[in-house]
C-alpha cells in the first residue's frame, strides 16, 4: 500500500532521515518507533507531504506521491493526526470533525459532513460532546477528537502520532481498542508511539529508527529481542 524508499530529509546541516525505506501493507498496523529525535514524525510529514523530502520517493497504492501536495495525498486516502493536537478553538467538536469531512476525496456538503461527524465522534466514543465546544474537552477527549478528525477523511491508511501519549492506563487501553478496531475495518496504520510495549501488542510489524536510520524492522518479537534495539532505543540496562 504504501513504499517510502532511500528518504532523505536535511534541515540545513541537521539530516533528520538518511536514507530511511518504510513499507506498509494493506491492513496491517506498522508500530514506528525509536529514541526521542530519531526521525519518526519528520518522516510521517514525508509520507503525508507537509514535508518535501530531500530525496527518496514515496508511493502509494501503486502512484508515486513524491511530489505531490498534502490534499492530494488526503484525497487519495491518507489522514494524519498531529502530537500536539490543534482544533480550531472557535468550533463545536462536531463541527471540527465536519470540516475534515468537508474538505476529503468525497468534499461532503456541510449537511453530509456534519452526519459524517456525528458517525465517526460515536465511534471514537466521544459523541456526548458533540455540541461542546473543543475547550469543553480533557486531553483524552481532544486525542480521540484528533482521531476522529483523521477518520472524517474516509482514510485507507491513518498516520497516528503518539495518540495515546499523556493518557492514564484505562484511556490507553480504550485508544488501543480504537486502533485495533480501524485494522478490522480494513484501514491501514502507521503509529509513532514512545511507548513500545503499547506498540508491540497492536503492531503486525514494527520499524525502529535510531538517529535518521532504519535500526531495525520485523514482528514485534523479533525487534523486542534484537540486540541493537535494546542498546539503542530502551538502553543498555534493558536486559537486567
Ligand atoms: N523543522 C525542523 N527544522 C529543523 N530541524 C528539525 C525540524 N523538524 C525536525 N528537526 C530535527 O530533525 C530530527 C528528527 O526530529 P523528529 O521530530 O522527526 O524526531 P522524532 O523521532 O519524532 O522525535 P520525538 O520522539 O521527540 O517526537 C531532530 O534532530 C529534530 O531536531
Amino acid at each position: 500500500m504504501l513504499e517510502c524508499t532511500g528518504i532523505t530529509k536535511r534541515f540545513g546541516g541537521i539530516v533528520a532521515l538518511g536514507g530511511v525505506d518504510f513499507t506498509v501493507r494493506e491492513g496491517q498496523i506498522v508500530g514506528l518507533v525509536g529514541p526521542n529525535g530519531s526521525g519518526k514524525t519528520t518522516l510521517l510529514s514525508c509520507i503525508a507531504g507537509s514535508l518535501a523530502v530531500t530525496s527518496g520517493s514515496v508511493t502509494f497504492a501503486g502512484s508515486d506521491i513524491t511530489r505531490s501536495k498534502p490534499h492530494t495525498r488526503a484525497h487519495a486516502g491518507i489522514s494524519r493526526t498531529f502530537q500536539i493536537p490543534r482544533p480550531l478553538n472557535s468550533f463545536s467538536v462536531a463541527e471540527n470533525v465536519a470540516i475534515a469531512a468537508m474538505f476529503g476525496s468525497e468534499a461532503l456538503s456541510k449537511p453530509l459532513a456534519m452526519e459524517r461527524a456525528a458517525t465517526v465522534l460515536d465511534r471514537v466514543g466521544i459523541s456526548k460532546h458533540q455540541s461542546s465546544q473543543v475547550s469543553a474537552l480533557t486531553l483524552h477527549e481532544r486525542k480521540f477528537l484528533e482521531i476522529a478528525r483523521a477518520l472524517a477523511l474516509d482514510p485507507k491508511l491513518i498516520l497516528l502520532d503518539e495518540v495515546l501519549g499523556g493518557l492514564n492506563p484505562s484511556e490507553a487501553a480504550e485508544g488501543m481498542e480504537l486502533i485495533s478496531s480501524l485494522r478490522s475495518d480494513g484501514i491501514s496504520v502507521v503509529y509513532i508511539e514512545h511507548n513500545v510495549k503499547a506498540v508491540s501488542a497492536l503492531a503486525d510489524y514494527m520499524y525502529v529508527l535510531n538517529r535518521g536510520q532504519n535500526l531495525a524492522e520485523g514482528t514485534p518479537q523479533e525487534v523486542l529481542s534484537n540486540g541493537l534495539v535494546i542498546e539503542a532505543y530502551l538502553g543498555g540496562g534493558a536486559h537486567a
